[in-house]
């Protein structure tokens, strides 16, 4: 929504409160729109430092605060959507000492993303800590498990345990009583089989086809 009105961003936001979220997080919303919000009493979550969604600005993924003047912006940035209202920011790719030094002096929650350990809160992707993420993983990210190999690997047996024959057993298959199916069976006497039909559909000669 960061890039809709005034109004839209509201209508969103109230649609989600009334689905029951506590809480509106967005990436690059302005200041002006997160104060917009908070004057109708959204709780409101902004974002600093790297922002995936303003990508071209920083020239692509990279830390950012790593020089004086770029840190003392994040610190701005952080205090303006405190002054708007927010009551919490993400902190992504933030040098570890300059998100220290921030998070002491804002009442807002931080959530570090890449930006070390004396923030309020750690935010990852779950793709990244569960081993689905198919593309690269940041150097801030931690992996847990490798739940897509897993599933491909389960993929991968139950093909071959198909192709084998190891798929399906009796514990997989549900019976019928000898009788049922005996009177099942007289029931299609007169049924041609598969076989029989595919052969009856077969050409007779090759009269049947069109010579030019
Ligand atoms: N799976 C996944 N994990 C994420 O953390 C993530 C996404 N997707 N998609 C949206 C954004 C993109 N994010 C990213 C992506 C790359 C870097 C990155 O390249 N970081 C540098 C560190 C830069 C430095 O040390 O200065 C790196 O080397 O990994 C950072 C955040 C975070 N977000
Ligand atoms: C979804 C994106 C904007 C995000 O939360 C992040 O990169 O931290």
């Amino acid at each position: 929504m960061f890039e809709e009105s005034q109004e839209k961003a509201l209508k969103l936001a109230n649609e989600m409160r009334a689905a029951g979220t506590d809480i509106i997080y967005c990436s690059g919303l302005v200041p002006e729109k997160f104060a917009g919000l908070a004057r109708q009493h959204v709780p409101c979550c902004g974002h600093v430092g790297y922002l995936p969604v303003n990508n071209t600005w920083y020239g692509g993924p990279r830390g950012v605060g790593k020089t004086a003047e770029e840190a003392k912006k994040v610190y701005d940035d952080v205090m303006a959507l405190e002054a708007a209202g927010c009551i919490a920011v993400e902190m992504e790719c933030v040098p570890a000492k300059v998100a220290e030094e921030i998070t002491k002096r804002t009442k807002l929650l931080v959530f570090s993303m890449g930006s070390g350990p004396n923030c309020d809160g750690q935010f990852i992707f779950s793709e990244d800590l569960m081993g689905t993420n198919l593309g690269r993983y940041p150097r801030h990210s931690i992996t847990y498990a490798n739940l897509f190999t897993c599933a491909v690997d389960a993929l991968k047996q139950f093909c071959l345990d198909v192709q084998s024959g190891a798929y399906p057993q009796a514990r997989h298959c549900i019976k019928i009583n000898d009788q049922e199916f005996a009177r099942f069976q007289q029931s299609l006497a007169s049924s041609p089989t598969r076989l029989d039909r595919v052969l009856d559909s077969a050409p007779k000669s090759l009269d049947q086809y069109d010579h030019f």
